[in-house]
């Protein structure tokens, strides 16, 4: 395989005080530029391996490299900012400032990664061509972003997870909102902007049909362990 951006290695996980379900992925890997689909029934953990993989939590056992780095040998400064150097995400729900201008909201990231900043330039000037790219309407990075349609939030959360390039972008059902139509247009969006950077994306999806699209697609129960007893 060519060169892995994101490596798992024997890695365990519980939710602490959830003795009943526990994760255990022995080896996965995804390479440079590729795309994967992630799919998995409702409480199979796939949100759980993107948290592991995001460093939002820390495995118990075994290792989560991105880039080459091990990402529980920093500390969580240093963990949060190399998450924003390396990792675009799309959740489920957006999670845009509401508050925030579109442009506010996409600029986010930039702020506490330096070389992702560097990387994009004129960040501004970049925010305003991602948009054009995403088909927003001209003028929309004055716009709240709670003003926008949840289209329109879509995509500047897509928007928020490409600029400045960071070699992996995750994305959790970021589909789950949209009708069929929307849903094509939405991955084509994504894909051209992968395929121009050579980005690699890791998507959940509850919907095997996306799977054509993809590079691979996984089953979580395919590469992991998964303890789903009551606890
Ligand atoms: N923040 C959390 N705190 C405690 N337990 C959690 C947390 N997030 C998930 N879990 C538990 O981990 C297990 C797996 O859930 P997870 O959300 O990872 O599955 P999923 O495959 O993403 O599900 P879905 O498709 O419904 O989003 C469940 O038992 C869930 O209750």
């Amino acid at each position: 395989m060519s060169e892995a951006v994101l490596t798992l290695s024997n890695v365990g996980y519980r939710w602490p005080g959830r003795a009943g379900f526990a994760l255990t992925v022995p080896d996965l890997a995804v390479a440079l530029g590729e795309s994967v689909l992630l799919l998995g029934e409702s409480g199979s953990g796939k949100s759980t391996l993107l948290s592991l993989i995001c460093g939002a939590i820390l495995p118990d056992s075994g290792v989560v490299s991105i880039a080459g780095t091990e990402i529980s040998s920093l500390s969580g400064g240093a963990r949060d900012r190399y998450r924003a150097e390396q990792i675009g995400v799309i959740f489920q729900q957006f999670n845009l400032l509401p508050f925030g201008t579109v442009s506010d909201n996409i600029l986010l990231p930039l702020r506490f990664a330096p070389a992702r900043r560097k990387r994009a330039g004129v960040a501004l000037a970049e925010a305003t061509q991602l948009c054009a790219t995403l088909g927003l309407p001209e003028g929309v990075g004055s716009e709240k972003a709670s003003a926008l349609s949840v289209g329109q939030q879509q995509r500047v959360a897509v928007a928020r997870a490409l600029i400045g390039h960071p070699p992996l972008i995750i994305a959790d059902e970021p589909t789950s909102a949209l009708d069929a139509n929307s849903q094509a247009a939405f991955l084509d969006l994504l894909f051209a902007q992968t395929q121009t950077h050579q980005t690699s994306l890791l998507m959940v999806s509850h919907d095997p049909r996306l799977g054509e699209r993809f590079d691979r697609v996984i089953n979580i129960e395919d590469i992991a362990k998964i303890a789903r007893s009551a606890s």
